[in-house]
């Protein structure tokens, strides 16, 4: 059997997108990591899967390299905005807007959450500077912005050894659901950022990497928004005032389509 499928990227963060709004389209764990390995599958670092929205245009559905499904991807929500046309779009992380500015997408996300319990965290601690450390990095922040992300303010993000301790640090006791790790420089009027993604390691950029870690800058008066946020596939504007909803600005790219093989995958 047959599946037709979009390859889109948002700054090399990439996804396969299957359109099953009229078609259903059943995911397990397994097909999520046999369509994201980059050997023998399509290759991407999130499977989104768009399905029939029942207050929003649509509802989007995400999975993980890991095949994990999980709440929230800035850098897909760009990308389906400017595929579908849609203007509201429903996620297990809440409700997002969105407007095709031509060269680039703005998306609205929620209001960033900062109880320990919102996280989640395994207990009550300080979400502005957890009391806790790894080889180096201490005191991150930590917020959901539709998915749990911790941030660490680092004098020079490019030396920190993300591929050896991300996986300590996402996987740690400390976070029930896991996290995504984000570290971070700043500098005058803009962020430098790499994440380590939760169930997908570290990726070329992470929309909901950029939101949180903008917060975090603005929430401890590191920058003003909005903010520039420069990472290896590209950058990222993020507008945020307490109280308010993130608005993230930036590309989504459209590379190719195909039809997956689902005999030979699963
Ligand atoms: N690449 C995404 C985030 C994808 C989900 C994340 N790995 C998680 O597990 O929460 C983005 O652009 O936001």
């Amino acid at each position: 059997m047959r599946r037709h499928f979009h390859k889109m990227h948002g700054l090399g963060n990439d996804f396969v997108i299957i359109d099953a709004r009229e078609e259903p389209f059943e995911v397990t764990p397994h097909l999520a990591r046999a369509i994201a390995d980059r050997r023998t599958g399509v290759g991407c670092d999130q499977l989104i899967v768009l399905e029939p929205g029942e207050t929003a245009d649509l509802k989007m559905r995400i999975w993980n390299q890991d095949g994990g499904e999980v709440e929230s991807c800035g850098n897909a929500t760009r990308c389906v905005v400017q595929l579908t046309g849609a203007s509201s779009i429903d996620s297990d992380g809440g409700m997002l807007k969105g407007e095709d500015l031509g060269a680039e997408v703005e998306v609205t996300l929620g209001e960033p959450r900062f109880g320990w319990e919102d996280i989640p965290l395994a207990y009550a601690m300080d979400t502005a500077a957890l009391p806790m450390a790894w080889d180096g990095l201490e005191q991150p922040f930590a917020l959901n912005v539709g998915n749990p992300h911790l941030v660490f303010f680092v004098p020079d993000a490019r030396q920190v050894p993300l591929q050896e301790i991300g996986p300590d640090i996402e996987n740690d006791p400390a976070f029930p659901e896991r996290i995504n790790v984000n570290v971070a420089t700043n500098s005058r009027d803009r962020l430098e950022l790499r994440t380590f993604e939760r169930g997908a390691g570290e990726t070329l950029a992470c929309g909901t990497g950029a939101c949180a870690t903008a917060v975090a800058a603005i929430a401890t008066k590191r920058a003003v928004s909005p903010v520039q946020v420069d990472m290896a596939g590209g950058s990222l504007t993020i507008a945020w005032e307490p109280g308010q909803p993130i608005r993230m600005r930036g590309s989504a790219t459209h590379v190719f389509e195909g039809y997956l093989d689902l005999g030979t995958l699963a």
